[in-house]
């Protein structure tokens, strides 16, 4: 188990969601979804895509962006900001336990304001001229690596 957690800005993609989701109840990370989001959380691509799984997420939805912070200011964790933007790769990064990992809208990333509140930003190298890598990709990567670094070290 980890107290890492996985947060979504405004995701716009159920499926995308569904995916993370799936990925979060096999790993055991909390998920954060930042609302509003492009569709309903009982949209039905997003649970095909999180089939079974989605019940054994410990999923908190936060109303919008404020909420958020304010509720992550009572905990006292780090904000690591996953973007192409980034200047620091992902595994040159000291990950710990209880990050916050969060990830940006399919459409747009995260607005400059959020990019500034991270007490981290992190990037996956990409070959030049390529854009962004999918969102649950992105997820699956860089969870995978603050889990490497702090819960299966
Ligand atoms: C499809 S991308 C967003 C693309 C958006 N047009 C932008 O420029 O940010 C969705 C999210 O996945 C993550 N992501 C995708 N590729 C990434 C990369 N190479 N490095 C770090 N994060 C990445 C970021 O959190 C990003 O906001």
């Amino acid at each position: 188990m980890t107290s890492l957690r996985i947060a979504l800005y405004q995701p716009d993609i159920p499926g995308n969601t569904g995916t993370i989701l799936r990925l979060a109840a096999c790993l055991g990370f909390g998920v954060d979804i930042i609302e509003p989001a492009g569709f309903d959380i009982s949209d039905r691509n997003l649970k095909r895509a999180g089939m079974d799984y989605l019940s054994a997420v410990a999923l908190t939805r936060h109303v919008n962006w404020e909420r958020f912070e304010a509720w992550r200011a009572t905990t006292g964790r780090r904000l690591v900001l996953a973007s192409t933007k980034a200047a620091e790769r992902y595994t040159d990064f000291a990950f710990r336990e209880d990050d916050i990992l969060l990830f940006g809208r399919e459409s747009a990333g995260v607005p400059d304001h959020v990019h500034e509140r991270a007490d981290g930003r992190v990037l996956i190298p990409m070959i030049e001229g390529q854009r962004s890598i999918n969102l649950a990709m992105s997820v699956a990567m860089i969870s995978g690596e603050a889990l490497r670094q702090t819960t299966w070290s």
